[in-house]
């Protein structure tokens, strides 16, 4: 395995965007109370179909619907755990991904347990940040050199071994993302700082990367699902001022993106 992963290469970036456009994706999304309409304006922005059905019969049932699944549980609770577990169990049964993001897993017990049970029901792609990411594999980042929640290269061995162990492709984003199957990985690089500072940037990917993840070449398309929003997170970051005016700008620019915009690299190195 490569110490430095490789750059995902800009065609097949460009052919997994182009098989996503043609798609338009339906993606069922579980996910927390603060970035809900931020996700499904962004799915939308991007020519995907967002639809947030939560209640725990619904879900089992639309879960066999859509053609992928998201289950965020930033703001968990009984009844959308119950929920979730459900729709998991049906994406699973009809064959759908699904896609986990684990949202402050590490310090609170209660997500955290929840998140290995998840985990047991065989996610297709996780994506979080580095301290999720070493938490879910079963690591403290504190005391491991992991620095910020966007140390990514420090997650980039926990990642593996979460992909190893779980079978999922697991993405794990900051200042460049990687995305690993366990035995090969790319780097995506791009993306602003400034993406922290507005909320839903995160769990946003993690619903494109749940409408990527249909695709046969899972690897190389929830690598693109990342480069899509750090290519478009870039542009819109070009043109404006901060947060408030991020968010627009953001849709515009995810809007915007044509085929042949995945095809340029925007490092060299990282
Ligand atoms: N320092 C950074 N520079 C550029 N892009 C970043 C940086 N930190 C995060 N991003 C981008 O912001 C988005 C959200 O990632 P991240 O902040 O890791 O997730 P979360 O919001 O779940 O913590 C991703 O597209 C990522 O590439
Ligand atoms: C603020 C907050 N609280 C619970 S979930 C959530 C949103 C987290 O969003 P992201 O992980 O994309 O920053
Ligand atoms: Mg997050």
């Amino acid at each position: 395995m490569s110490v430095q992963p490789a750059l995902l290469p800009g065609d097949l970036a460009a052919a997994s965007f182009s098989r996503f456009r043609s798609a338009a994706p339906l993606v069922h999304c579980l996910t927390n109370e603060v970035v809900q309409s931020f996700t499904a304006n962004v799915l939308l922005a991007l020519g995907a179909s967002p639809a947030m059905v939560v209640e725990a019969e619904e879900a089992a049932q639309f879960a066999a619907l859509a053609d992928a699944l998201l289950i965020n549980i930033g703001t968990l609770h009984a009844d959308r755990a119950r929920a979730m577990l459900a729709a998991a169990e049906t994406a699973n049964g009809a064959g759908r991904p699904w896609v986990l993001d684990p949202v402050a897993v590490g310090g609170l017990h209660y997500r955290t347990r929840f998140a290995r049970e998840l985990l047991a029901l065989r996610p297709a792609a996780i994506r979080g940040n580095a301290s999720e990411i070493m938490a879910l594999a079963g690591l403290d980042a504190r005391g491991r050199g992991v620095d910020s929640a966007d140390d990514s290269a420090a997650a980039l061995p926990a990642a593996r071994a979460l992909a190893q162990c779980s079978g999922a492709v697991v993405a794990v984003t900051g200042a460049v993302d990687f995305v690993t199957d366990g035995e090969r990985d790319y780097a995506v690089c791009g993306g602003d700082p400034l993406m922290t500072r507005v909320v839903g940037t995160g769990c946003a990917l993690s619903a494109v990367v749940a409408a990527f993840a249909v695709q046969p070449d899972r690897l190389a398309a929830v690598a693109t699902a990342c480069r899509v929003m750090s290519l478009a997170g870039e542009r819109a970051c070009a043109a404006v001022r901060g947060p408030g005016s991020f968010v627009p700008a953001f849709l515009d620019a995810l809007y915007a993106l044509e085929v042949t915009d995945l095809q340029e690299n925007v490092c060299e190195t990282y």
